[in-house]
């Protein structure tokens, strides 16, 4: 890897094709520059008309850090079930031939994308363009950091045999339209149905999984399911992406697009953050509906703070994510108590653990802490048996680790829960709960339904 540190433009370009034409093999042109701020929402519409199923969006809580890509330099399908290993293989790999100039931003080139819950689980139609693991190195990236700085981000493969020239000129082109394109309307798309597949058939399963636990054979399950939205026409992702902005900005927004599906949520649930040494977890599980008036939700809050149930529920994540961030850590930081995390619908029990760690990759910690308790259960590989063997559907990338990495190995990656999957006229959206011994079927499904509502009204229907 050849990182530059001056905006050298075309020339370096010309090296990177030099070093393509000698090599033999693809060298990735990776540029950042900064640029007048932009809506990164604007920028991703912007990009529709050119690169409509390659497009992708990251927003962390409180809009620290947002991603905006347009298009995709590289693609990486992951068919491995080892696909944490196999991404940071890959990626490692493909950097070692790459001409980087990013002058004094930090960003420079970031694929994101995310991966399958359970590489094991047969694989349904509606996920089959996502494979184990998706990832984009956007061609167009635009980065607007903590500061409101705005940052674009050109990365490009150059291949022996191309023109250099060409391939940089229709480059300038796209990088205008993208930054200068004005944003039409979008048209309106009505929900025409919004179909459960079999919630009583789901409730006895639940059932059945409380005895298991109460026999002992598990501790906790985390069983989920979905719902199938059909529309009069095709829902574009960037109008569920305006929406879930409006509504849920103390969560990560995500989404990508992988041709006609797209894979979007907003989640309030972080599974690790990696800036150099520091790394940053979350334990969330546990839940209550927000009250209607002030002192109903105070009363619902301190109900939740003391409920043994959900206490149980979270205590058993808090246990394994401590744990397994033990051993890749040199200081953790475990609060005793939970204290409230409260979104529009709903409100958990939260946690946030914090650590000094000497390790490199951000993918370490996906492979450590994936699936927590918060998602899958305890013990792990018996909980994950239970969720094959009871889930009728295949999970796909719900509920599985989904963010961003550097060329330095750092990131973010969420948990993609409050999620769904955007297919033509089609959505499937999903939710689930954590099974344990005092759970009764009633209580959790209606813990799922307030689950749904940010995505159903996202997509423009509503859930009782
Ligand atoms: C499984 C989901 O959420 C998880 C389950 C929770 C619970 O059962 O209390 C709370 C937060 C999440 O860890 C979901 O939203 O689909
Ligand atoms: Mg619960």
């Amino acid at each position: 890897m050849r990182i530059l540190h001056q905006s050298q433009g075309f020339t370096t370009f010309e090296q990177a094709y030099e070093m393509a034409e000698k090599s033999n093999q693809p060298v990735l042109y990776s540029k950042t520059m900064e640029v007048e701020s932009i809506d990164p929402l604007q920028f991703y519409e912007a990009g529709y008309s050119i690169f409509n199923g390659s497009r992708s969006f990251w927003q962390d809580p409180k809009s620290e850090l947002v991603f905006a890509g347009a298009g995709s330099a590289k693609t990486f399908y992951i068919k491995e079930e080892e696909r944490f290993d196999s991404l940071s293989v890959q990626w490692k790999s493909y950097l070692k031939n790459a001409v980087i100039e990013k002058g004094k931003a930090w960003t420079g080139p970031v694929i994101l994308g995310g991966f399958s819950f359970d590489p094991k689980k047969k694989k349904s139609v509606e996920w089959s363009a996502f494979e184990q693991g998706y990832f984009q190195l956007p061609a167009f990236m635009l980065t607007v950091d903590q500061y409101g700085k705005t940052f674009l981000t050109m990365n490009v493969e150059c291949k022996k045999g191309d023109h250099a020239v060409q391939v940089w000129n229709q480059m300038q082109k796209q990088k205008t339209a993208l930054l200068n394109k004005s944003v039409s309307s979008l048209k309106d798309v009505n929900v025409l149905a919004i179909k459960e597949f079999d919630p009583e058939e789901w409730k006895s399963s639940l059932t059945s999984v409380v005895g298991q636990i109460s026999r002992g054979e598990v501790e906790k399950v985390v069983l989920a399911r979905k719902v199938k939205v059909t529309f009069d026409d095709q829902k574009r992702s960037d109008s569920v992406l305006e929406k879930l902005r409006d509504d849920q900005s103390e969560s990560f927004i995500f989404s990508f697009e992988s041709g006609d599906s797209c894979f979007i949520g907003a989640t309030p649930e972080r599974l690790i953050k990696k800036h150099q040494q520091q790394v940053l977890s979350t334990c969330l599980a546990g839940s209550i509906a927000r009250g209607k008036t002030v002192e109903e939700d105070q009363q619902f809050g301190n109900e939740l703070l003391n409920d043994e149930k959900n206490l149980g529920e979270h205590e058993i994540v808090v246990r394994m994510i401590s744990k397994s961030l033990e051993d890749l850590c040199s200081e953790l930081t475990v609060p005793d108590q939970p204290v409230l995390m409260k979104m529009r619908d709903i409100q958990h029990l939260y946690t946030p653990v914090e650590g000094m760690t000497a390790r490199s990759s951000i993918l370490e910690f996906v492979k450590e802490l994936h699936p927590t308790p918060a998602l899958g259960g305890t013990p792990t590989s018996e909980a994950m048996q239970i969720i094959r063997e009871e889930e009728e559907m295949d999970r796909g990338f719900y509920a599985a680790p989904v963010g961003w990495l550097n060329a330095e190995g750092d990131g973010e990656f969420a948990v993609a829960i409050r999620s769904g999957l955007l297919s033509g006229k089609h959505a499937y959206l999903y939710a689930g709960c954590g099974v344990v011994k005092d759970s009764d079927a009633e209580g959790e499904y209606q813990e799922t339904l307030i689950k749904l509502r940010p995505m159903v009204r996202a997509v423009g229907g509503t859930i009782s």
